[in-house]
């Protein structure tokens, strides 16, 4: 038998394989986790399942120290150990945000204490938290304009709001972090910077886990709902698992429970929720290979620059899409065109002598062979066309990647986008051609 060609040979190449793709390399030995760990100790919290780890997929995260069983707890955390708004109320800023008029919001409430621990830095009793937040993120607002630019058109729409929306926070605080300057000897405007408002924003966005508190009177109406859970936050988000993470009001601690199993020394990831890839971007700011949930988003321009412009119901076809919510939504998925495309499409192709079976239509009648066929006919040409942009975005987003090595990071994230959207769209193509031959 030659050397390396034998079963053995093979199982051995798997396991190693396996090893280099999935396995993390163990980082429990790190000062910052020694110190959390310790700290968290002293808050009650015993952890034995879990240890951060590096992984070549998704970076850092957790590790199962054990095999992990349907139902078994993964992680339960503390109620002495979650940055709620009562951590706030309850220490130095208190009284200064009761006072303030209007009412600042939950949200500011966290993102000015998580900037003014991070100024104090050693004295603060949260650093061993605090050291553990990564120095910067990847959400589209810390992103360069012409990485964001090279976004599929909708995200860019998004990515543009969220700019504006975090500058409106931060220019409407303004006045609130002015009347914090007697807790502070430097100038208050050297420490609630923009870019220390926009980590602390972004600290929130990417890592609060959902709990539900009792209304303050001192915030403003915004639901206040957030809490930063210290080490839970290492979890990682995977579209297949499914777990039940809740605040337990009788042990009084922040629980995961494992709703699928999970082997001794993977990665344990729970789900942030069934988002697809674009939100995934612009909430967390990474995106996630082989998503079940990812699609491709089509506007309702594109269908448009696909339909003859001599058609004199044009415009009221539009309007009775627009009135009935097709204008939205109307995506390209791993399976195919959505159900919601197709329809629009299908409303958009009626030919004159059918216009008045507009409401069959978004019932989803079939109304002539015709239809349906041209109908698909134009999917086809839009997922077509949707290929070749990816492809040349693919190609742009590569040569940027030679020439602007500085944002190499940034640019790998679109280039993973525009992959995943790809593969999206090549395997809707398939099965549109597949249906096209339905009707030859
Ligand atoms: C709650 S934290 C999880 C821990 C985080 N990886 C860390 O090092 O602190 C959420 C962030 O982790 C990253 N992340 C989570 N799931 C990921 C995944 N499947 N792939 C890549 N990055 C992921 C994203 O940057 C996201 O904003």
């Amino acid at each position: 038998m030659q050397k390396g060609r034998g079963r053995t040979s093979r199982i051995r190449r798997r396991k190693l394989f396996k090893s280099s793709d999935s396995r993390g390399v163990n980082e429990s030995y790190r000062s910052e986790f020694i110190e959390l760990k310790k700290w968290l100790k002293h808050k009650k919290f015993e952890d034995t399942n879990l240890i951060p780890a590096r992984f070549p997929g998704t970076g850092r995260g957790l590790m199962s120290k054990t095999c992990l069983q349907v139902g078994q707890m993964i992680i339960s955390l503390p109620e002495s150990c979650l940055l709620t708004t009562d951590t706030v109320i309850t220490s130095y800023l208190g009284a200064y945000i009761t006072k303030w008029k209007p009412p600042p919001s939950p949200l500011l409430a966290l993102c000015t204490f998580l900037v003014s621990e991070k100024h104090v830095g050693d004295q603060s009793s949260w650093k061993p938290y605090l050291d553990t937040l990564p120095k910067a993120y990847t959400c589209p607002v810390c992103l360069e304009p012409e990485v964001v630019n090279l976004f599929p058109r909708p995200l860019i729409a998004k990515a543009r709001e969220q700019r504006t929306h975090v500058q409106e926070f931060f220019t409407t605080s303004k006045d609130f972090f002015c009347s914090l300057q007697p807790l502070f000897s430097e100038a208050v405007e050297s420490i609630f910077t923009y870019s220390a408002l926009l980590w602390a924003w972004c600290t929130v966005n990417t890592r609060a886990v959902y709990l539900r508190h009792r209304q303050h009177g001192c915030f403003s109406a915004e639901p206040d709902m957030c809490a930063l859970a210290p080490y839970l936050d290492l979890l990682n988000h995977s579209p297949q698992v499914q777990v039940k993470a809740a605040f337990n009001e009788e042990t009084r601690c922040y629980e995961i429970r494992a709703a699928s199993s999970c082997r001794k020394h993977e990665e344990v990831f729970i789900c942030y929720g069934p988002h697809d890839n674009h939100r995934l971007l612009l909430e967390y700011g990474f995106v996630s290979t082989q998503n079940p949930h990812a699609c491709v988003y089509v506007s309702k321009d594109i269908l448009v620059k696909f339909l003859p412009s001599t058609d004199k119901h044009m415009n009221k076809k539009i309007s009775i899409l627009k009135d009935h919510g097709f204008t939205e939504n109307l995506t390209f998925g791993w399976d195919g065109p959505s159900w919601r495309l197709l329809t629009a499409l299908k409303l958009l192709c009626l030919e004159v002598g059918e216009f008045t079976y507009w409401k069959k239509v978004l019932l989803g009648e079939i109304i002539s062979d015709t239809n349906e066929k041209r109908s698909l006919d134009i999917t086809w040409k839009i997922c077509d066309y949707f290929i070749e942009e990816s492809n040349a975005m693919l190609q742009k987003v590569s040569h940027m990647k030679d020439e602007e090595v500085a944002l190499i990071n940034q640019l790998t994230l679109v280039e993973t986008l525009w992959t995943e959207e790809l593969k999206i769209l090549q395997a809707s193509a398939a099965i549109l051609s597949n249906l096209q031959t339905a009707f030859t």
